[in-house]
C-alpha cells in the first residue's frame, strides 16, 4: 500500500516540553484518519510540522512515497497540502474572495488580480462542494461556520487534495456538524485523502476509517475505528478508564442567587436580541440554557456581567439589583465568569499565565498592596492551580499563554474562575475544545461548585451536555425563554422542539 502521506518518527521539541516525541502517522490515499489525544498532547504541533509551520527536529515526511522537506507553507501547498486550522487565519477586513485568493493572487491571470474572475470561481467550487458563502461579504460580517467554509474553498481553490481539519466541530452548531461531515465524505468520494484533529468520538466513529492515537507527545498507535467502541478510544487515549456517567446527587436548591427580570437587550447589529427575558438560578443548582447558536444566548451573558447595556430590565444577584454596576463591581459582587471566547475575553494571550490568574485580583491583597504586585503571592497563587487544576505547560507560571494548547487554555480560566468562589459562576460553552477526560473534570467540577451552594448558569450548544450536567433546563429562542424543564424528566427531542421554536408557535412559556 502506497500512503499518501507517511510522517515518520517526527520529533519536535519546545522550550521545557517535547511537543511530539518520535511520532508515526501514516494516511491511506482517499481515507479520513482521525488524531486523536488529550488536550496538550501535540496534535496541532503535528499537523503545523506537515503543513510546513514548524520544522521537525528529528523524523522524516513522504508524500505520495517521495521524502520531502516542507520548509514553510507554500511548500505545503504546491505538495497539495491544505490545512483549515483551529483558530482561522482569516483578514477580517477583507471580502471572503479577497481571503481565498490571498497569497496565491501574483501568479493566477496573468499576474493581475481580476477579482470578477476570482469571485466566479469561489461562487462555482462553493456551489459543486455545497458551502455556501457570500463572495463578496467581508470576514467581520460573517459567522463563525461561513468562515470555516471559506478556510475549506481557501484549500479547494488551491487544489489541495491532502485536507487538514484541526477540530474543524468546535466552533459548529450541530446542524453545521452534520453539515461539514457530509461534506467531508464527499471529498473523499472524489479521491481527497482528509486528517482530522476531533476530540468527539462519536465523530470519529461516523466518518474516520483509522484512528491515531498520541498521548503526551507520544505515538500509542493507530487502530481501525470499526473494530473499536468510543470507550476503547477514550481509554486508549487517556491512559485510564473514563467514566461517562456522571455521578450527581440531588440538588438541594436555596435562595435565588440570579434573578433576570423583564430583560431587553439589543445586539452589536442594533436588532433586538432579548426581548423581555426572565430567568432565575437558585443557589445549589445549575440552570442549564439550550438553544440554537445566535437566538440571544451571548447577548444574555453579556448583560449580567455588564458588558452589554440592556435597554430595559434588572438584573439581582443575591437580591441585590446589579444593573447599573460595572464590570469590575460585578465581578467583585460575586459573578464569576468562563467566557465562550476564550481568545477573546478569557485571557491576555501575551501574558504569563501566572499574570492571567490574576486578571481581575490583582489589584487586591495578597497580590498587591500600595499599588506595587506581590511577585511571590502570585506565583504561589499560580502554582497552587497549576496543582490543582492540571493545567499542563512547557513553562509552568511563566508560560505565555499564547503557547498553550487550547484545552490547557480552558483548564486555566477554569480554575481561575472557579478559585475565587463567586455566587454565581456562568460557564459558557465550558467544554469546547476539551478532550473528554477533561470534560468529565470539567463537569465534575461545576457540580461540585452547585453542591457547594453556588448558582451556576451553564450555556451550551451540546445538548448532551446540558442533559448530563443540568438540573433544570431554559430553552431559548429569538431571545425569549420558551419553556423551563426539569432536567431528570425530559429528552433531547423535547427540547430538540422547543429549541426550534415549537414551544411559543403552541404558546407556552
Ligand atoms: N509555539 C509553541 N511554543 C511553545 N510551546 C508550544 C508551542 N506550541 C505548542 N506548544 C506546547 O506543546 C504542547 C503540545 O501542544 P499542541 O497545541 O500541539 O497540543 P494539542 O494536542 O493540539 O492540544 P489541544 O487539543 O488542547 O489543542 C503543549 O504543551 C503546548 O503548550
Amino acid at each position: 500500500m502506497e500512503y499518501v502521506i507517511e510522517m515518520l518518527n517526527i520529533t519536535k521539541e519546545f522550550p521545557g516540553i517535547k511537543a511530539n516525541d518520535n511520532i508515526t502517522l501514516q494516511v491511506e490515499p482517499g481515507e479520513i484518519h482521525a488524531l486523536l489525544g488529550e488536550n496538550g498532547a501535540g496534535k496541532s504541533t503535528l499537523m503545523s510540522v506537515l503543513f510546513g509551520m514548524y520544522k521537525p527536529d528529528g523524523g522524516c515526511i513522504k508524500v505520495r512515497g517521495k521524502e520531502v522537506k516542507i520548509t514553510n507553507p507554500n511548500v505545503a501547498t504546491e505538495l497539495g497540502i491544505g490545512m483549515v486550522h483551529q483558530h482561522f487565519k482569516l483578514v477580517h477586513n477583507f471580502t471572503v474572495t479577497e481571503n481565498i485568493i490571498l497569497g496565491s493572487e501574483p501568479t493566477l491571470f496573468g499576474g493581475c488580480v481580476d477579482i470578477k474572475k476570482a469571485a466566479k470561481r469561489v461562487a462555482e467550487l462553493s456551489k459543486r462542494y455545497n458551502l455556501h458563502v457570500d463572495p463578496y461579504a467581508k470576514i467581520e460580517d460573517i459567522s463563525v461556520g461561513m468562515q470555516q467554509r471559506v478556510e475549506i474553498l481557501k484549500m479547494l481553490y488551491r487544489n489541495a487534495d491532502i485536507l487538514i481539519f484541526d477540530e474543524p466541530t468546535a466552533v459548529l452548531t450541530p446542524q453545521e456538524i452534520d453539515h461539514l461531515m457530509k461534506i467531508m465524505k464527499q471529498l473523499t468520494a472524489e479521491g481527497k485523502s482528509i486528517i482530522v484533529i476531533t476530540h468527539k468520538l462519536k465523530e470519529i466513529k461516523t466518518i474516520a476509517k483509522h484512528c491515531t492515537i498520541i498521548r503526551k507527545g507520544k505515538g500509542i498507535g493507530t487502530v481501525v475505528v470499526d473494530e473499536v467502541t468510543e470507550q476503547d478510544l477514550a481509554d486508549l487515549m487517556v491512559g485510564r478508564k473514563v467514566t461517562f456517567k456522571l455521578d450527581k446527587k440531588e440538588a438541594k436548591m436555596g435562595a435565588p442567587v440570579l434573578e433576570v427580570n423583564d430583560l431587553c437587550v439589543k445586539n452589536a447589529r442594533g436588532v433586538d436580541a432579548l426581548k423581555q427575558l426572565s430567568l432565575t438560578v437558585y443557589e445549589g443548582e445549575i440552570l442549564g440554557v439550550a438553544g440554537i447558536e445566535g437566538n440571544g444566548q451571548t447577548e444574555l451573558i453579556e448583560a449580567i456581567t455588564g458588558l452589554r447595556p440592556a435597554d430595559r430590565g434588572t438584573v439581582k444577584l443575591g437580591g441585590e439589583d446589579i444593573s447599573r454596576l460595572s464590570v469590575r463591581k460585578r465581578t467583585e459582587a460575586g459573578i464569576g465568569h468562563i467566557p465562550e471566547d476564550r481568545h477573546k475575553h478569557g485571557l491576555v494571550l501575551e501574558y504569563s499565565l501566572e499574570d492571567n490568574f490574576i486578571l481581575q485580583t490583582y489589584y487586591q491583597q495578597p497580590f498587591s498592596k500600595g499599588g506595587i504586585l506581590n511577585r511571590q503571592a502570585i506565583r504561589e497563587q499560580s502554582e497552587m492551580l497549576i496543582q490543582r487544576f492540571d493545567v499542563r505547560s512547557g513553562q509552568g507560571s511563566q508560560t505565555i499563554t499564547r503557547s498553550m494548547s487550547g484545552g490547557n487554555q480552558q483548564k486555566a480560566i477554569i480554575g481561575r474562575e472557579v478559585v475565587r468562589s463567586p455566587k454565581l459562576l456562568i460557564a459558557a460553552q465550558p467544554t469546547r475544545g476539551l478532550d473528554v477526560g477533561a470534560i468529565e473534570y470539567v463537569h465534575r467540577e461545576l457540580i461540585e461548585e452547585r453542591d457547594k451552594g453556588r448558582g451556576v448558569l451553564l450555556i451550551s450548544l451540546e445538548l448532551d451536555e446540558i442533559l448530563n450536567v443540568s438540573d433544570r433546563i431554559a430553552v431559548i429562542y429569538e431571545g425569549e425563554i420558551v419553556g423551563i424543564l426539569d432536567a431528570a424528566k425530559t429528552n433531547e427531542q423535547e427540547i430538540g422542539l422547543l429549541m426550534a421554536g415549537a414551544g411559543r408557535e403552541r404558546g407556552e412559556q
